[in-house]
């Protein structure tokens, strides 16, 4: 940690108790004194130090004058008392923090410290403000798109009542965008939006509008670089623009994948500190054309079909993957077709290991040795191409579902999501091969999504970590004799050609679910695109405390602390 000199400490009132305020090592924190001016016992409000309580500048959401009779006075009683103080304590300040509370939600605290004296206050704000606006990451201008049929259609109600005052808190300016049809705000961000003017785009809605930012995010920025996104070989170019999400849609994977909840305020404060978490896009392409990028869920079979039934229902909800979810699995269909695949380093870890990608993520940090550099989509498929395997690997079989993830795609449905230790940032995708199984086996391998079972321990399932994909459906193979004497398959529940799948010498096939939107194409090749974007988040945090030895405590200061003049 990079160390940062004691800058203040000075004696303060809050609540009618005398406090030591020390503002140290990027670390503001008090603690109780006891009427002789002794430490005492401890304030409750921001995280416990050894002796005290403290935040990081950098959590601290803002810093405001206060009038003397600040509103942080509690009871009527304790009130009454303070306004006694008011006389002798005119002069106070408010510092707003990130306060963490239960499963990754923060909320926002504030603490009103009372003094006597006008120029200590001021120095004290002056001081805090000065550190805040060295924090450059921090975003002032933000682009704001909301859709307002998202989830249960409160997109806007959330952002107006609990996402805009804190940002005006903050002081960051957000120019708002209510849409109006669908892929409104990719367009407008593609050719219209001034984003010189923005340290970033927002969305307020679930994945599908996450998408749509992404989209256009992207495509702008490889329009503005001369970059021809059919190129499935392309050098894509990263985004400057940091995307944040305030979730108000219908699964909201993306949002609670990267910040662990699916909270509005939580989400606001991580854009307000200036979180950043890059991320992998997987490009899709069909015959050199490009078709989309997902960064959560690409999935043919049982979750293009969810998708596919789940469509006509919209107007039931959230609730319609779960209704065409149950029809789904009743259905129980299957269909083959060819995946070959390119694995991922051995290096990069793999998808039954137990190292969760977490905030700081080691995984996500390694750095490519000389060795992992030289790897080359472009010339791996080059090999593919003239016939070689060129380190690629082929299934063919009859498939349930076959699923990619460049993320572990938790969400509330599935807390681990469907793999649970891809990486955010990682260069790779885990690619998922559920293949035919009776209806009992898939029952228990969902099943385990949403427990502690290992949902790829069963002989149905295989999991690779790659750099990317292709998928081949078997009826656009070459067909054999034997194959066209074949009759399309039956299930209990109706025949493999149901109202999802097409018929064609004895095969069907699904449509691919692409976070949420459904591909025109079933012969797709997939790429991952490392780090493409970055999101205001910082990845789901494991539970941390001061210590006492912790040397970043503010409490484990060198004497020669500036006593500002009062
Ligand atoms: C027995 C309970 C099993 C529960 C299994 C739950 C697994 C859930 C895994 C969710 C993975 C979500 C990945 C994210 C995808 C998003 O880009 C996309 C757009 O928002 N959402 C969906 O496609 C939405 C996909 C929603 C899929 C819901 C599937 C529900 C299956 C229910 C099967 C019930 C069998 C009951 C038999 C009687
Ligand atoms: N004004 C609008 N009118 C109609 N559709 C819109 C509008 N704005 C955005 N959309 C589209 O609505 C679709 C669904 O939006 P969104 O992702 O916000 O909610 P959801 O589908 O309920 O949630 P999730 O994607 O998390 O499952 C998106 O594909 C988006 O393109
Ligand atoms: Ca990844």
């Amino acid at each position: 940690m990079e160390k940062q000199p004691r800058l203040f400490s000075s004696e303060f009132f809050h609540k009618n108790r005398q406090v030591e305020l020390v503002l140290s090592r990027g670390v503001l924190a008090w603690r109780e004194l006891d009427k002789g001016g002794k430490r005492g016992s401890d304030i409750k409000s921001a995280p416990e130090t050894a002796h005290g309580h403290s935040v990081q500048v950098c959590e601290i959401v803002a810093v405001h004058k206060t009038e003397g009779d600040g509103k942080d006075q509690g009871s009527n009683r304790s009130r009454k008392k303070a306004n006694k103080h008011v006389l002798l304590l005119p002069y106070a300040f408010t510092a707003f923090f990130v306060r963490r509370t239960q499963q990754h939600q923060w909320r926002c605290s504030e603490i009103t410290f009372h003094c006597a004296s006008h120029s200590l206050r001021e120095q004290w704000i002056q001081a805090l403000s000065e550190q805040l606006s060295s924090l450059t990451n921090r975003p002032k201008s933000l682009l704001v798109y909301i859709n307002p049929y998202g989830g249960k259609r409160r997109g806007k109600r959330i952002y107006e009542q609990k996402v805009a005052p804190l940002f005006r808190h903050a002081g960051i300016s957000a120019d708002v965008i209510v849409t109006e049809y669908a892929n409104h705000a990719r367009d407008h961000l593609k050719t219209e939006a001034n984003l010189d003017k923005y340290d970033g785009v927002v969305c307020v809605g679930g994945d599908g509008m996450f998408s749509e930012v992404l989209h256009g995010l992207v495509a702008r920025t490889q329009s503005d670089h001369g970059v021809d996104q059919n190129q499935p070989d392309a050098q894509l170019v990263p985004c400057s623009l940091h995307i944040g999400i305030i979730p108000a849609g219908s699964t909201d994977c993306i949002c609670f994948a990267t910040i662990g909840t699916n909270d509005p305020v939580t989400s606001a404060l991580h854009i307000i500190v200036g979180d950043s978490q890059p991320m992998d896009v997987c490009s899709v392409h069909h015959s050199d054309i490009f078709l989309r990028y997902s960064v959560s869920l690409l999935g043919y079979g049982f979750y293009g079909d969810v998708l596919t039934d789940s469509e006509r229902k919209r107007w039931l909800g959230p609730a319609r993957y779960d209704l065409s979810g149950v029809k789904t699995f009743l259905s129980h269909n299957y269909y083959e077709g060819s995946v070959s695949f390119l694995p991922a380093e051995d290096t990069i870890g793999n998808p039954r290991d137990k190292l969760r990608c977490r905030s700081g993520c080691h995984v996500c940090q390694h750095k490519p040795s000389s060795k992992d550099s030289e790897w080359d989509m472009s010339e791996e498929k080059e090999k593919f191409n003239e016939g070689g395997s060129g380190g690629w690997s082929v299934i063919r079989g009859k498939f349930i579902a076959i699923n990619a993830a460049c993320m572990s795609c938790a969400c509330p449905r599935s807390p681990k999501g469907l793999s649970p230790s891809a990486h955010l940032a990682d260069g790779t995708a885990d690619l998922i091969l559920v293949r035919k199984c009776s209806r009992l086996g898939f029952f228990r391998h969902l099943l385990r999504h949403t427990n502690k079972g290992d949902q790829f321990d069963h002989a149905f399932v295989e999991v690779h970590r790659v750099r990317g994909f292709r998928f081949q459906p078997r009826h656009q193979e070459p067909v054999s004799l034997e194959d066209l004497s074949e009759a399309p398959k039956k299930t209990r529940f109706g025949t493999m050609c149901s109202a999802q799948t097409t018929c064609g010498y004895g095969a069907a096939h699904s449509s691919w679910n692409c976070d949420g939107e459904i591909l025109p194409h079933a012969a797709i090749q997939v790429s991952v695109q490392s780090r493409l974007i970055r999101l205001f988040a910082r990845g789901i945090e494991e539970p941390q405390r001061f210590t006492f030895e912790d040397p970043s405590s503010p409490w484990a200061l060198e004497p020669g602390t500036q006593q500002p003049a009062a």
